[in-house]
């Protein structure tokens, strides 16, 4: 019946886990909706084996939480299907966003285990949000990350984003192209991503074009006559001995009429194909035009293909980027971290595991980047109770979490708050950058890092260090509720 609505209604409020409204409900019922929560949204592990990632998703949240209202035709939803109450609808109806969101900045290079983003507010409306934020974060931050390591990968080459025929549906394809380009990609071959976030659009041509006039100097020389800027596809037959000999006779008959850019690979050894491909080209007088090459590519055949000296200059990035193929999920959490108690007093949560790296650290938290300053180079981040502000003390210092025998005094120091704020009680005050400005802080972020924790393979962990004060009240809530629970009176 809503069906028809999906082409208008661009509203996220109700993409949300039926669990959230089943658990509004019963604030909503108890009197307790209104009491004032503070939720963090963290990751527990690298993905890809990467040491870092690169943040990204924040813009979306935004726009999120800026539409956050429940329509007419939700309400009537939830009503007929969920058979919630009139009272609790008509709460719904007037729901304003009051949410205070303190975020880390899109492209900046963040770790496991630190706050990315924490939510404070009406406890029913920071529950709310969980399913949508989490979908964004987990997802963009998953991607930008996997950009970088294609970056690195490339080595200065050019990188062009090809993922969105093969993407999990059109959201992805669009978020995921601007994740790319943050992370370092130059370009996506999305028009509607070009068109809606600046990013600059590229592309050659498909097999199609050849076999829709049957062979390829037709074509390429159709082609030729319609466009200025040409990248020949040489693999629809035989790349070698058809493709690329047909490409420099266009490229000599139409001289300067043409920018002849270069020729794109899509199938075969890479390898060994580019390697001839680079002599015919060159020995036709065409040094710079350029080889461009796709076909499954990720960064580890790219690291593959360079070691074997392929002679590729540009490369184009599809399925293996935008579905991230080797890791698809991130695994960013939402954990309540403060509530006010019945005395209007806000008490410290905490979700504890047999498994040590599943406990959460309780208290509403700032995330600290610590650099020293004869280096420039980040020595590790310093998570602490906000309102504390590690630029008071002379030296520091700073401990592993859980082996704390690794521990190191750091003088001379910048400490750098990462979590900024972006909306406080519902109000956006937060100027988001322009995308170009977001790719070049994440450049610059990855500058400041040491290169050991840059390497795709088996990168050193970077220091994500608690504060002893955190630390300490960490290990006493542990202790407060295993005390509790051997007395028996952990639910009294
Ligand atoms: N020299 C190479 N070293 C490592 N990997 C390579 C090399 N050349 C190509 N590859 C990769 O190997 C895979 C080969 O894919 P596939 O088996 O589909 O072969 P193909 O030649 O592309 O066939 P098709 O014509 O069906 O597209 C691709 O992921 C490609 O990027
Ligand atoms: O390999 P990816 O990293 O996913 O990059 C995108 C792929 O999409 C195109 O192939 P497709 O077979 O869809 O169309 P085509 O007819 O142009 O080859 C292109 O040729 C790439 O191979
Ligand atoms: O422009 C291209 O070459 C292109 C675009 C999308 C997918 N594959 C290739």
């Amino acid at each position: 019946m809503f069906y028809q609505e999906l082409g208008q209604d661009d509203s996220l409020t109700l993409h949300t886990d039926l669990y959230e409204l089943n658990m509004i409900y019963t604030y909503f019922k108890k009197g307790i909706a209104q009491r004032k929560a503070v939720f963090e949204v963290y990751y527990r592990q690298e993905p890809f084996g990467n040491g870092y990632c690169v943040f990204a998703g924040l813009e979306h949240v935004i726009l999120y939480l800026q539409n956050l209202k429940f329509k007419a035709s939700d309400l009537q939803y939830l009503k007929e299907e969920v058979g919630y109450d009139d009272d609790f609808i008509d709460y719904l109806r007037h729901f304003e966003m009051k949410l205070t969101l303190r975020s880390m900045r899109e492209g900046e290079i963040v770790f496991a285990n630190e706050p990315l983003m924490q939510i404070e507010g009406p406890l029913a409306q920071c529950q709310l949000v969980e399913t949508a934020i989490l979908n964004i974060i987990n997802y963009q931050t998953l991607l930008a990350t996997k950009a970088a390591r294609v970056k690195l990968a490339v080595q200065g080459d050019g990188v062009m984003e090809f993922g969105t025929r093969r993407a999990q549906e059109t959201d992805a394809a669009l978020w995921g192209t601007r994740a790319a380009y943050i992370g370092g990609f130059d370009s996506t071959s999305n028009v509607r991503a070009g068109k809606l976030f600046g990013i600059p659009i590229s592309g050659t041509h498909a097999h199609s074009l050849v076999e829709a006039f049957g062979n390829e100097y037709e074509a390429f020389k159709a082609y030729a006559e319609t466009h200025t800027d040409c990248v020949f596809l040489v693999d629809t037959y035989d790349t070698v001995r058809s493709g690329v000999p047909t490409a420099i006779r266009v490229a000599d008959e139409m001289g300067s009429k043409i920018n002849f850019q270069g020729v794109r690979i899509d199938s075969g050894d890479m390898a060994y194909i580019s390697k001839q491909v680079r002599r015919e080209l060159d020995n036709a007088g065409y040094k710079d035009a350029k080889i461009y090459a796709s076909n499954d590519l990720d960064e580890n055949t790219i690291t593959s293909l360079k070691m074997q000296g392929a002679k590729i200059d540009v490369w184009g990035i599809g399925t293996k980027y935008i579905t991230a193929y080797d890791q698809p999920a991130l695994g960013a959490v939402y954990k309540l971290v403060s509530i006010e108690d019945e005395n209007q007093q806000m008490r410290d949560t905490i979700k504890i595991s047999s498994n040590a790296i599943k406990v959460s650290t309780p208290g509403k938290k700032q995330v600290w980047r610590i650099s020293a300053n004869t280096q420039k180079k980040n020595e590790g981040d310093w998570v602490c109770r906000a309102g504390v502000d590690p630029r008071q003390f002379d030296s520091l210092f700073m401990f592993h979490p859980e082996y704390t025998y690794i521990n190191k005094v750091v003088t001379d120091y910048t400490a750098e708050p990462l979590l900024k704020e972006i909306y406080i009680d519902g109000k956006l005050i937060y100027q988001q950058p322009q995308l170009n400005e977001i790719k070049a802080f994440c450049a610059a972020n990855l500058d400041g890092l040491w290169d050991e924790y840059k390497r795709s393979l088996n990168p050193q962990e970077y220091p994500v260090d608690l504060s002893q004060e955190l630390y300490d009240s960490k290990m006493n809530l542990i202790q407060d509720i295993r005390h509790q629970i051997a007395k028996g009176d952990a639910n009294k």
